[in-house]
């Protein structure tokens, strides 16, 4: 599956951020987002992910074909870290978590609840879900937030077997994670300044 991603505009808060933004991203493909902060990496991955509507443009694949992962781990408090990955796996239609729990050092955390853990811990729960959601595009920005080496480490690994089950990886980041990707950096594309609710005199 290719995701291709045409003359797409996105905007936050009524203001366009970017505009024209091409690319094209294969099944065993990771295309890392560079660019400032601000710059609009997760209005993109927002608008591919069909939280937000684009203001012009198109995207081959549905939103259903991606597994968003952002800041919030989405994770339900009071639930255990098994609990939570079943909750998931029920979710998207998948079934087994065991490759979740050990991809991201879990098994020894399965029984406590969310709210137990650590910001680290939190995180590695927030990204092992991707493993339970059985979606071949994952759209992932700022993974690696709270994560130690090590775990940094365990992601790059996990991403590392998607692509070669053929998934494919688009993912906003700062740091080096570890692996070559091609990147992508968005300012190529930051918007003109305007406001799209713009005062307009010819009306008052
Ligand atoms: N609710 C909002 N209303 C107005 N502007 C917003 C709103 N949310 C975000 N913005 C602005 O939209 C722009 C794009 O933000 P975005 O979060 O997409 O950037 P980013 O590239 O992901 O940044 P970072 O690297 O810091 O995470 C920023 O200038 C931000 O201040």
């Amino acid at each position: 599956m290719e995701l291709a991603v045409s003359d797409l505009a996105c905007a936050r808060g009524g203001v366009p951020v970017l505009e024209g933004v091409n690319f094209t991203l294969a099944g065993g493909e990771a295309l890392l987002l560079r660019g400032p902060n601000g710059i609009g990496k997760t209005t993109l991955l927002r608008t591919l992910a069909g939280l937000q509507p684009a203001l012009a443009g198109s995207v081959s694949v549905p939103p259903e074909a991606m597994a968003y992962a952002a800041h919030a781990d989405g994770l339900k408090a009071t639930l255990s870290v098994a609990e939570n990955l079943r909750f998931w796996a029920r979710i998207f239609g998948t079934s087994g978590i065991d490759a979740a729990l050990e991809g991201f050092n879990l098994v020894e955390l399965a029984d406590r609840q969310a709210h137990n853990l650590s910001a680290g811990q939190k995180r590695r729960l927030g990204l092992a879900r991707l493993l339970v959601t059985g979606r071949p595009i994952w759209v992932l920005d700022e993974p690696t937030v709270s994560l130690d080496l090590a775990s940094v480490a365990l992601f790059g690994d996990a991403v590392r077997r998607h692509l070669d089950g053929g998934g494919a990886a688009l993912i906003a980041t700062h740091i080096d994670l570890g692996f070559t990707a091609r990147e992508l950096d968005v300012t190529a594309f930051r918007a003109a300044p305007r406001r799209l609710d713009a005062f307009d005199e010819a009306f008052a």
